[in-house]
C-alpha cells in the first residue's frame, strides 16, 4: 500500500521533473535550474547522512569522504581516463558504500564504537582521504581535475537542464530511499537501535546488520551524488569536496529539518540552501557561517526535534504565516525579489511553528483543558482486565503488610518476619509442574579485571520454574542475567538453553532460541508509542511479523497487564510501575521460554507490588518460565518455586524457598549480616 508521503512525494518529483524539461517555455533562467540542482545536491546529501546518524542515532561528520570519493572517481575516470560519465555515477556509489562498510565493520564490530568515538572516528575518514587524493598524483596531486561535460542526450535539452535533472534524480533516489526505510523494517530496527541498542540487540534486533545496512545504503547515496556534484561544479579540488563545511551543512540541515523523519534533510536543505543564496546575493557571504552556527545553536537549544514536528504539529498556521508573509512584500514589492519574499515567508512560518510548538505556547494555549492522559490510567490495574485462566483468588491484599525493605537491606524480611504470609506459596503451587531442563549453566565465571563477579555457578532451570535469584548487593545477579541474556559472554564456563549452546551466542540470536528480559531501571524507547514498544519485540521475535500485523499482538499483550488504555501514549507519560509492566508486556511479546526479571519491582509502593506480583505470576501461569531477581523476600516466598542465593559470585544454596530462608547459611551471609546494617 501506497501512503499519502509516498503520492506526494511522487507527484512533487514529476512537477519538477517538469519544471527542468520546461524551464524554457516557463522563463526560468539557468540561475534557478542551478540553484534547484543545488538544493538537489544538498538534499541527497543531508538525507545520505540522515539515513545513518538521524535513524540510527550514529551521528557521523564523515559525509565528505562520499562526496571527495564520489566526486574524484567521476573527476580521474572521466576526466584522465576517458570512462564515460554515466559509467562513473554507479562506479563512484559502489566505491563509496565499499568505503561505509570497510568504516562499518571497523566502527561497530572490531571496536563497537558509538557516541563521540564514532564520530571522531568518521570525521578522521574524509581527513585521510584529502591527504592522499593530495599527495597522490594519480588522483590529482593537489591540481584539480576538471569535469569533461558529457554528450547530453537531446531530450535532456541544455546542460543546465541535464545537471539539473540528474541531480533531481539521485535526491528523489535519496528521499525514496529515506521514505522507504522509515517505513520498513529496517525503519524500526534502526529507530530502537537509536532509542536503545543495547534492549534492541537483546530483544532480538540483529543491530549490527541493521547498522552496516544504514551506512551502505548513506554511502551509496552519498557516492552517487558526489558523482553528479563533480559535473555540476566543472572542477573538483580537495578543497571543494573534501572540505569540513559539508559534514557541518548536512549536520544542520539535519537537525534543523528534524533527524527522525525523511522529510526532515529536505527541510533543512531548502531553507539553509535558499537563506545561502540570498545572504551571497547581497554580499553578506561572510555572515554564512555566523548564521548557520546560530541556527544550529538556537534550535538544540529550543527545537532539538527539528522543523518537521513542528510544521506538523501546526501546517495551517505555517502555511497561511508563508502564504501571508510571501504573498504580502510580493503586493507591496516595495523590496528584492521573488526568492527574497519566499525566503523571509518560510523563515517566518518556520519561526512561528517552532514558538507555536514551544512549551510555554503550549501550556498557554491548553489553559483550562483537561490533561491528556486521564487521572484513572494510572490507577488502572491487572485486575481492570480479565485474563482467561488468571486465578481470581490468589491476588495479594492490596495495602496488606508490606515489606519496604529497599534494594540492599533485605534484613526485615527474613525467615518467620510478618510479611511471609501464610497460605499458598510458589513453591507449593509449582512443584508439580516441572518440565525438562531448559536453562544449564555449567561452572560459569565472568570476571571483570581483578573482581571476580561469578566463579563457577552451576545451575539447571526447569520448565515451568518461577526461580528467585536473591543475594547481598554485588553477588553478581544483574551478571548472571547479563550473562543469561548474552549481553556479557562468561570468562569461562558453558551456558544452554533448550539444549542449545549460547555461551558464545549474539545476544539476537539468544533471544530467538527463547530467552527475554527486563531492566532494573526501565529502558522503553522513547520514540515510539507503548503500543509499538511491544510491537517492537513481536517484530523481532522467533517469528518475525511486520509492523501492522505484530500491533494487534501487542494490543493484547498490554491488555495483559493492564496498559491497553495507554497503547497510543509515550513512555515519557508514564510512570515508574507502568514503565516496569511495559516492561514486562515487551519482554513476554517476543515469545520467550524464559524469562528473566531483574529487580522488577524496585522503588514501587505497596499496591503497585502487589499488582506487578500478580502480572508476574499471570506470565508464569501463561506457561513461562521465569527468573526474577527481587529483594522482597515476602513476594519471592509467594511467587518463587525455587530460590537460588548467590553470595560473593558463587552459589550458597538452592531449593525450595522456605528451607532456603531458614538456612543458617543464607541467614549468615545474606539476611543476618545485612538485618543489621
Ligand atoms: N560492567 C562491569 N564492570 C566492572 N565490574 C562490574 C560490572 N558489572 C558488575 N561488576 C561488578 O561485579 C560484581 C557483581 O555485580 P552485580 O551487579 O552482578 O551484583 P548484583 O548482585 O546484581 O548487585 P545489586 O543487587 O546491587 O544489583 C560487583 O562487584 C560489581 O561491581
Amino acid at each position: 500500500m501506497i501512503r499519502r508521503g509516498g503520492i506526494g512525494l511522487l507527484v512533487a518529483f514529476l512537477v519538477l521533473v517538469a519544471v527542468g524539461a520546461f524551464s524554457d517555455q516557463l522563463g526560468l533562467s539557468s540561475f534557478y535550474l542551478i540553484l534547484l540542482g543545488s538544493i538537489c545536491f544538498w538534499i541527497a546529501q543531508a538525507t545520505s547522512w540522515n539515513i545513518l546518524s538521524g535513524y540510527s542515532g550514529y551521528f557521523s561528520f564523515g559525509q565528505a569522504a562520499y562526496v571527495g570519493v564520489g566526486a574524484y572517481t567521476t573527476a580521474v575516470l572521466s576526466g584522465r581516463h576517458g570512462v564515460n560519465f554515466f559509467l562513473t555515477v554507479p562506479l563512484a556509489a559502489l566505491l563509496c558504500g565499499l568505503l561505509a562498510l570497510g568504516v562499518g565493520a571497523v566502527a561497530f564490530r572490531l571496536g563497537s564504537l558509538r557516541g563521540e568515538i564514532f564520530a571522531l572516528l568518521t570525521l578522521a575518514v574524509p581527513f585521510i582521504l584529502a591527504a592522499f587524493a593530495r599527495i597522490n598524483r594519480s588522483v590529482d596531486g593537489g591540481q584539480g581535475t576538471t569535469v569533461p561535460i558529457p554528450e547530453v542526450p537531446d531530450a535532456f535539452g541544455a546542460l543546465p537542464q541535464f545537471q539539473y535533472l540528474l541531480a533531481l534524480l539521485i535526491a528523489a533516489i535519496a528521499v525514496a530511499a529515506a521514505y522507504a526505510i522509515q517505513h520498513s523494517r529496517t525503519g524500526s530496527a534502526l529507530a530502537a537501535i537509536r532509542d536503545a541498542e543495547d534492549v534492541a540487540e537483546v530483544m532480538g534486533v540483529a543491530t549490527f546488520r541493521y547498522k552496516m545496512l544504514a551506512m551502505l545504503i548513506s554511502g551509496v547515496l552519498g557516492g552517487a551524488a558526489g558523482s553528479v556534484y563533480a559535473l555540476q561544479i566543472g572542477f573538483v579540488t580537495v578543497e571543494s569536496v573534501f572540505g569540513l563545511t559539508i559534514p557541518l551543512f548536512v549536520i544542520v540541515m539535519g537537525v534543523l529539518g528534524g533527524r527522525t523523519h525523511w522529510l526532515g534533510p529536505v527541510i533543512g536543505a531548502v531553507l539553509i540552501v535558499t537563506l545561502q543564496d540570498r545572504l551571497s546575493s547581497y554580499g553578506l557571504d561572510a555572515w554564512n557561517s555566523i548564521i548557520l552556527g546560530g541556527i544550529l545553536a538556537l534550535l538544540v537549544a529550543v527545537s532539538p526535534d527539528g522543523l518537521y514536528a513542528r510544521l506538523r504539529a501546526r501546517p495551517l498556521a505555517a502555511l497561511g504565516a508563508l502564504v501571508v508573509v510571501s504573498g504580502g512584500l510580493a503586493v507591496l514589492n516595495a523590496w528584492g525579489e521573488v526568492l527574497d519574499w519566499l525566503v523571509v515567508g518560510m523563515l517566518v512560518a518556520s519561526l512561528l511553528a517552532i514558538v507555536l510548538g514551544s512549551r510555554w505556547a503550549t501550556a498557554w494555549l491548553r489553559r483550562g483543558r483537561p490533561a491528556a492522559v486521564p487521572d484513572e490510567a494510572a490507577t488502572a490495574t491487572a485486575d481492570d482486565v480479565t485474563v482467561p485462566g488468571d486465578a481470581a483468588g490468589d491476588a495479594v491484599p492490596a495495602g496488606s503488610a508490606e515489606s519496604t525493605v529497599p534494594a540492599g537491606a533485605p534484613g526485615s524480611g527474613a525467615p518467620g518476619d510478618a510479611e511471609i504470609e501464610a497460605g499458598e506459596t510458589g513453591a507449593s503451587r509449582g512443584a508439580d509442574q516441572l518440565g525438562a531442563v531448559l536453562v544449564e549453566c555449567r561452572q560459569v565465571a565472568r570476571y571483570f579485571g581483578g573482581v571476580h563477579a561469578l566463579e563457577d555457578v552451576t545451575l539447571d532451570i526447569r520448565a515451568g520454574e518461577l526461580v528467585g535469584l536473591v543475594g547481598p548487593n554485588g553477588s553478581g545477579k544483574t551478571t548472571l542475567i547479563n550473562l543469561l541474556s548474552g549481553a556479557f559472554r562468561p570468562t569461562r564456563g558453558v551456558i544452554r538453553l533448550d539444549g542449545r549452546d549460547i555461551t558464545r551466542l549474539a545476544p539476537h540470536k539468544i533471544a530467538h532460541v527463547g530467552m527475554a528480559r527486563t531492566y532494573q531501571i526501565p529502558r522503553p524507547f522513547d520514540s515510539m508509542t507503548i503500543r509499538d514498544n511491544v510491537a517492537m519485540a513481536v517484530m523481532f521475535g522467533p517469528e518475525s511479523l511486520p509492523l501492522n500485523r505484530a500491533r494487534p499482538i501487542a494490543e493484547q499483550h498490554l491488555a495483559t497487564v493492564a496498559l491497553d488504555h495507554l497503547a497510543d501514549a509515550y513512555p515519557a507519560d508514564l510512570n515508574l510501575h507502568q514503565r516496569q509492566l511495559l516492561e514486562m508486556a515487551r519482554a513476554v511479546a517476543s515469545n520467550p521460554k524464559v524469562l528473566l526479571l531483574d529487580e522488577a519491582l524496585a522503588g514501587l509502593n505497596p499496591a503497585e507490588v502487589d499488582n506487578a506480583v500478580r502480572v508476574v505470576r499471570r506470565i508464569h501461569e501463561s506457561g513461562i518460565t521465569i527468573v526474577i531477581v527481587e529483594h522482597l523476600l515476602r513476594v519471592l516466598n509467594q511467587l518463587a518455586t525455587r530460590l537460588v542465593v548467590l553470595d560473593r559470585g558463587t552459589c550458597l544454596a538452592d531449593g525450595e524457598p522456605q528451607t532456603v530462608l531458614n538456612d543458617p547459611a543464607v541467614i549468615r551471609a545474606y539476611l543476618g549480616r545485612q538485618a543489621h546494617v
